[in-house]
């Protein structure tokens, strides 16, 4: 046997499962405060009902299955966001708007991304369906900051970007044939200038742009002569202002990685000792059974890189209690917020359970 699992699943053991246990509930738990409930969607779906939900989705990465029961493709969700779309349109369409949930939950990828190699991820978040103004998008990403400093994540950064730029310039006051507005997305995300070039030379500022997010702001407010976009840079620079000196903040306006749906707004989270990003979000439009389109906005995070560079865990102390030691103590101890390991066996020692101190006269003491 050459390994246990399939390239890109892993089990998550101790402590990083527990670790992972304690980011979920401090990060759904800022959420709560905040009047996010949570929904938790099926795993699994139809596979109809999942892809179109969302506007601009193309077909999702998900692992798809026929249904012996029901004769029909279902799919294993890739993505909890458009599960909380079909939820506040179905089922919680009459309640009012906007609507706050929060989830956590595993989403399946079919396809590792070159970034991170692992298919079954652990993604939590928020969406707030109804609105997707300023105040609702200030809202949601301000939620995410807290939401990962409640679980100790230090050093945030976000680094916003305008999903729909190139289809707004090229509908607008810089014209290009609809049919190159994907390959042009594509080279100024690469930030191929001479790719871009090549299809229209008014968009190579664009590839200047980015940077940190005061100077990139200014230089796209140059950029912007029709006004197209003069909204979307007030909204944005709104947006910064509720966060300046708490979090690192950088623009990169023709990013286009991870946002496939996102409308105007999209931002990604990153946090210094962490390799690539830590969560993402945006602006996007639901679509309801009938048709009719309905703005939110929301955010993704992913727990595993999270735990993986060690953030959001708590020191792991654990109490070795001997052989023959009084049940009221051991008792207390857990009631004064000690982990209590008890010896089963004469020969037990605290090294062997991994235990930090020992219970010697009534007292812990550090080993
Ligand atoms: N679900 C998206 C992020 C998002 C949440 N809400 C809106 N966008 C992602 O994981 O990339």
């Amino acid at each position: 046997m050459t390994s246990l699992l399939p390239q890109g699943f892993r089990d998550r053991l101790p402590p990083v499962a527990d670790a992972t246990a304690r980011l979920e509930q401090a990060v759904l738990g800022a959420a709560f405060q905040h009047g996010y409930e949570r929904a938790d969607p099926a795993l699994a779906e139809f596979e109809q009902g999942l892809a179109g939900r969302l506007k601009s989705a193309t077909a999702q990465d998900a692992v798809r299955f026929v249904d012996p029961v029901s004769q029909r493709t279902l799919a294993i969700r890739p993505d909890i966001t458009a599960q909380i779309g079909r939820i506040a349109a179905t089922r919680m369409g009459h309640h009012p708007r906007p609507v706050r949930l929060s989830y956590a939950g595993p989403v399946l990828r079919l396809r590792a991304s070159q970034l991170s190699p692992e298919r079954e991820l652990l993604q939590m978040g928020c969406e707030l369906i109804g609105l997707d103004t300023v105040a609702a998008a200030a809202e949601i990403v301000g939620v995410a900051v807290e939401a990962l400093e409640a679980a100790g994540v230090r050093d945030i950064s976000i680094d916003f970007t305008l999903p729909d730029l190139v289809g707004v310039l090229a509908r607008g006051p810089l014209p290009i044939d609809p049919a190159q507005i994907a390959a042009l997305s594509e080279r100024l995300d690469a930030k191929d200038a001479g790719g871009v070039a090549e299809i229209a030379r008014a968009y190579l500022p664009l590839v200047e742009a980015a940077g940190p997010f005061e100077a990139a702001h200014h230089r796209l407010c140059a950029f912007d002569a029709g006004g197209a976009l003069t909204s979307r840079l007030d909204g944005l620079w709104a947006i910064a202002q509720g966060l300046k000196g708490r979090v690192g903040l950088t623009l990169d306006p023709t990013e286009r990685h991870g946002f496939e749906y996102q409308s105007w707004l999209g931002f990604s989270i990153f946090a210094s000792g962490v390799r690539g990003e830590i969560g993402r979000g945006g602006t996007y439009t639901v679509v309801h059974e009938d048709g009719a389109e309905e703005a939110a906005v929301g955010f993704s995070l992913y727990a595993d890189a999270i735990v993986a560079a060690g953030l959001g865990e708590i020191d792991r102390r654990r109490l070795f209690v001997p052989l023959g030691t009084d049940p009221a103590l051991t008792a207390a101890m857990r009631k004064a917020g000690w982990v209590t390991v008890a010896a089963l066996e004469a020969g037990d020692t605290p090294e062997a359970q991994l235990c930090t101190h020992l219970l010697a006269e009534g007292e812990p003491r550090a080993l």
